[in-house]
Parts: C-alpha cells; sequence; structure tokens
C-alpha cells in the first residue's frame, strides 16, 4: 500500500518509485493503465514506460499479448518499433483496472461502452482519459460523455492533437492537449506523459478539444481522395480552410468555444491528419480517390477509420441542427447517397456565393 505524507495539489513525480498524491508522499508507485493494443495505445504505453511508468497495456487478443511478451513488438498495429520493459500486455481487465488509477483509453469509439459497461463499478474515482477521436452512432455522444455517463464518480479528461501513432513511436517532436475541467488531473496527465519528444498542453475546454479530434476525420477522407486524384495545392489549401470554418461553424453551434478550433486539437489536428499518407483517414480517401469502394477501402486498411462513422451521424446531426456543411454533405452524398464525385464537386464550386470567416463574423458584411 501506499504511504502518507503530506497535502497539496495532484501531482506525480515522472522518473521516480515516489509519488505526491494530493501532496501525500506515496512509497510505491501504482501503474499506469492504457486500455486499447492498436498503434496509439501501444505508442502512449511506450510513452509513459520512457518517463518511468510502470504500463499496463490491455488488450482483448491473448495472442497479440504473447506476441508483445515474448518479442516486445506489437507486429500487427507497430510493426518495428520495440516495446519498452516496463510496457506489460495483459488481457484481464478486471485486475488491470483494480491496479491502476490512472488510466488512458485507446478503444476504438464503436467498442468503448461495451468494453467499459462491465467494469462500470471498478471505474469509480479513477481518473479516466479518453485518446478516442469518434462519436457515438445513435447518441451522439464523445467518448468521454460515455465515460461519465458509466462512471459518474470517476475523473474525466480527453487527450488530443495532431498525433499520429507512428511518429509518437518514433520519437518525432510532438505536442498534444489534455483537456478537462478538471486541473489536478491535467496536470497529472502532464506530469506523467511531458518528455523529450512529447510535451503536454492543458485545456479546461474539454467539449471543444474532443470535438475537434472527432470531426477532423472526415475532412482527411476528402483530403486524401483530393490528392489521389492529382488535385492541386490551392485545392488542398481550400479545402483545409473550408474545413476547419465548417467544423468551426458547427462546433459553435453545439456550444463549444472557437478559439479552441485554433489551437493544436482543431486546426493542427486537422492539418496532420489531411496532408499525411500515415492517416488512415486520409489513406480511406485517398483508396477511394483511386476508385475503390468504400468497403474495399476500410478493409484494405484493416486499421481504425473513425472518419466514416463520424461522417454519418455528423450528417444526420448537421442537418437536424440546420448547421451549413457543405464538405460534409458532399461526402455523405457521394459514399452513401451514389452521387458522383464530379456531381458533388460541380455542385459545391456552383454553390451560392459566401464570406469568409463567417462563423465568427468578422467579414464585415452583414
Ligand atoms: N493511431 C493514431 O495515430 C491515433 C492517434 C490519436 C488518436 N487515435 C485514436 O485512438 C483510437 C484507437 O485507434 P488506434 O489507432 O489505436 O487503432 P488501431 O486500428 O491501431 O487498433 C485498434 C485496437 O482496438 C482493438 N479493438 C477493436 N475492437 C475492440 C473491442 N471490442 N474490444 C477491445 N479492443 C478492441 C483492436 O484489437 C486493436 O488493438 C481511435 O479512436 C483513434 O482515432 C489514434
Ligand atoms: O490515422 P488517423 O487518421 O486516425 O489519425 C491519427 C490521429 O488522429 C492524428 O492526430
Amino acid at each position: 500500500m501506499l504511504g502518507l505524507a503530506a497535502t497539496g495539489p495532484l501531482r506525480i513525480m515522472p522518473a521516480s518509485p515516489l509519488v505526491w498524491i494530493n501532496g501525500l508522499h506515496m512509497t510505491d508507485q501504482r501503474p499506469i493503465a492504457v486500455l486499447g493494443g492498436g498503434s496509439f495505445g501501444t505508442a502512449v504505453a511506450n510513452l509513459l514506460a520512457e518517463n518511468g511508468h510502470q504500463v499496463r497495456l490491455w488488450m482483448r487478443d491473448p495472442e497479440q499479448a504473447e506476441a508483445i511478451r515474448v518479442n516486445r513488438e506489437n507486429p500487427r498495429y507497430l510493426k518495428g518499433i520495440k516495446i519498452l520493459p516496463a510496457v506489460e500486455a495483459v488481457t484481464d481487465l478486471q485486475a488491470t483496472l483494480e491496479a491502476c488509477d490512472l488510466c488512458f483509453v485507446a478503444l476504438p469509439s464503436s467498442a468503448l461502452r461495451s468494453v467499459l459497461v462491465p467494469h462500470a463499478e471498478r471505474l469509480s474515482g479513477k481518473l479516466l482519459v479518453s485518446l478516442t477521436k469518434g462519436i457515438e452512432a445513435h447518441t451522439f455522444k464523445l467518448m468521454s460523455e460515455i465515460l461519465e455517463e458509466i462512471a459518474p464518480q470517476a475523473r474525466i479528461g480527453v487527450l488530443s492533437g495532431p498525433n499520429l501513432a507512428r511518429e509518437i513511436a518514433e520519437h518525432a517532436l510532438t505536442a498534444t492537449v489534455v483537456a478537462s475541467e478538471d486541473e489536478a488531473l491535467c496536470q497529472q496527465v502532464q506530469e506523467a506523459l511531458h518528455g523529450r519528444t512529447f510535451r503536454v498542453y492543458a485545456s479546461a475546454d474539454r467539449f471543444g478539444v474532443e470535438l475537434g479530434g472527432a470531426l477532423k476525420n472526415v475532412y482527411a477522407i476528402i483530403a486524401g481522395m483530393a490528392v489521389a486524384l492529382g488535385m492541386g495545392e490551392n485545392t488542398k489549401s481550400m479545402l483545409i480552410t473550408r474545413a476547419l470554418a465548417e467544423m468551426t461553424r458547427f462546433a459553435v453551434n453545439q456550444g463549444a468555444n472557437p478559439m479552441t478550433f485554433l489551437g493544436l486539437a482543431g486546426v493542427g489536428d486537422l492539418i496532420v491528419t489531411c496532408s499525411s499518407p500515415k492517416s488512415r483517414n486520409y489513406q480511406v480517401g485517398f483508396a477511394l480517390g483511386q476508385g475503390l469502394s468504400l468497403e474495399d477501402a476500410v478493409t484494405r486498411l484493416g486499421e481504425v477509420a473513425e472518419g466514416v462513422n463520424t461522417l454519418k451521424v455528423l450528417k444526420a446531426k448537421a442537418h437536424e441542427a440546420g448547421v451549413y456543411m457543405p464538405l460534409v454533405a458532399g461526402l455523405h452524398a457521394i459514399l452513401f447517397e451514389g452521387r458522383t464525385l464530379e456531381q458533388v464537386i460541380a455542385l459545391l464550386m456552383r454553390g451560392e456565393p459566401k464570406t469568409d470567416v463567417d462563423f465568427i463574423s468578422t467579414s464585415g458584411f452583414n
């Protein structure tokens, strides 16, 4: 058990066997859990281990866990990256939750609720930080809202930003945002993850940070398509900028702070995901642009591309809320309404002229 010494803000000193929690001086360090053994969960587990933490990387597949234990590599999701000894691949979720207070959740959005509901009681009092960038179908809930619903007694945060898993694992200099109304949680996550190649900024706007991470995936599909079709630099720039306008307009309608979209979790993540062939959403778009069906594009990828599901729910929500989202409507028309790309492009370009930056009304026009 942990020993106590003083009082003060919640704190973990990285790379040390000593822990300060609420200023209480602990004599032992509890491991940190990462739930989800895909590329992002694995990359984050390694970052924590580099900072001196013991990590339980929970995954559902015993063969995958055994492969990590034996080869110290996650060949399906992060081939070629050495997994540090402090990362223990485990398959017992109950034991993992019992052992850890701080839990990063890196499950696909389609699985998060079903994986965690059976363990709801065990989540009480934990610090739960969602790394998942998706929206639940039917409820339109963000992942941290689902966590809050499942575990009302837990402390909740999200981590989001321009964070390609492979680049993080290869130590490309990277920044991210931890967002929560709980300042002490933000501080603890910063201290756990902040390192030589990884900077963690804090934000109190959980909703805006999380929404940005989910929405940008849709536009990355469009950007990948544009590249496969050989479109020029003007086109790519127009797409990214109008995507930012569109997602911000939606966010404002939903009550988010538009300023958050100017930060790492907004425009930062939009830029990386819309410009990098390493993004899975971009890859799906690229395959579509090459003429593959959606089903074939997703199968060829073999990994999570959250943008496909987000597109479906976002189109419906934008319609319901009366928010003008022509790029979302256009992609939806191509993927689910049998429109051709040419038809949609013609419609988008011939649409009535608009004012720039309309979502914050600074154009000077009424
Ligand atoms: N990969 C990245 O660069 C990156 C960066 C930031 C955020 N994210 C987000 O992290 C989340 C996870 O993405 P990823 O890239 O790690 O995915 P991935 O495709 O690399 O791996 C998905 C993982 O989820 C597991 N999984 C699927 N269904 C499951 C279930 N029902 N129960 C338990 N495990 C299940 C798979 O076995 C696999 O280990 C996504 O929401 C993604 O948007 C990913
Ligand atoms: O590979 P993607 O498209 O899921 O994007 C990964 C991250 O969200 C980029 O920040």
